[in-house]
């Protein structure tokens, strides 16, 4: 089991901002995090990285129970994590294949010397996710969906057993969108590839590939499970309190206000 949450609550400054959420993800099953702004997600994600604990509940990830064991660095070094919050932690004045690089080490920055093994490795995945071309340049003068490429490309260095992709497309055109959701494509049908969270605001970055979703809402599961059953009008329309329409265009669903 990838993540077993059961009963769980996290409560700040005397209020619940989770509660009550029960969620069972399996080996390679990829799932979608679908709410709106406050609507916890990212104290979610932050309890699945060990950088919040519960407040009542019994919660493991990978296998390590919360609570039993000092756990958050061994975890995090099993966890590939692309977030904002990442990326503004990165060393000014690392090139983009340093940044790849540096995902082998669980650190921020480049201190050990890489292998040639590694070497390898980084330019595999610049490849793959199609940043091989701007590799020596400056991490900080990219774009924003180059940036994210090489994140995504970062967090896979290390072969994590779980990645979570926290709202990757923020901040994209059309077309870098595009690009990096078949780029998520491609490494959720990998063999032996991580299991994925994909959080977004966003009905259509619902990919055919996340056949779980997670509805979020004020802090607890609104619903989960078959994707195909939550993102319907019915659903929708309840979940976000107002009419919408959904249509599936090549199993992607669209949404709309009514
Ligand atoms: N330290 C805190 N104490 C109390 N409440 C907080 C604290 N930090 C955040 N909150 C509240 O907790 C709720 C959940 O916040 P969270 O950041 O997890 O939402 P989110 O779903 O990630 O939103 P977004 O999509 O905007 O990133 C919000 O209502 C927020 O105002």
């Amino acid at each position: 089991m990838i993540i077993d949450m059961e009963n769980v609550s996290l409560k700040r400054e005397g209020r619940y901002i989770l509660n009550d959420i029960s969620w069972q993800v399996e080996k390679q099953e990829h799932w979608a995090l679908l709410g709106l702004n406050g609507s916890g997600k990212t104290f979610l994600l932050n309890l699945i990285n060990a950088y919040a604990f519960p407040t009542t509940g019994r919660m493991s990830v990978l296998g390590l129970e919360f609570g039993k064991t000092y756990l958050a660095e061994k975890l995090r070094r099993r966890i590939g994590f692309v977030s904002s919050s990442v990326q503004n932690r990165l060393h000014r004045g690392d090139n983009a294949f340093e940044v790849v690089l540096s995902g082998a080490f669980a650190s921020i920055g480049l201190y050990d010397t890489p292998t040639d093994e590694i070497r390898e490795k980084a330019i595999g995945l610049l490849k793959e996710l199609g940043c091989f071309d701007y590799a020596n340049r400056l991490y900080e003068t990219l774009s924003s969906g180059e940036k994210q490429r090489v994140l995504i490309a970062r967090a896979l260095m290390a072969d994590p057993e779980l990645l979570i992709l926290d709202e990757p497309t923020n901040g994209l055109d059309f077309l870098a969108k595009e690009q990096l959701l078949e780029s998520v494509e491609r490494i959720a049908e990998r063999e032996n590839g991580p299991t994925i969270i994909y959080v977004t605001h966003h009905v259509d970055e619902v990919l055919p590939v996340f056949e779980n979703t997670l509805l979020l809402k004020e802090g607890a599961v609104y619903d989960s499970g078959d994707t195909t059953r939550l993102l319907t009008r019915e659903m929708l329309s309840s979940f976000f309190e107002v009419p919408v329409d959904i249509s599936w265009n090549k199993r992607r669903p669209f949404m709309m206000k009514q």
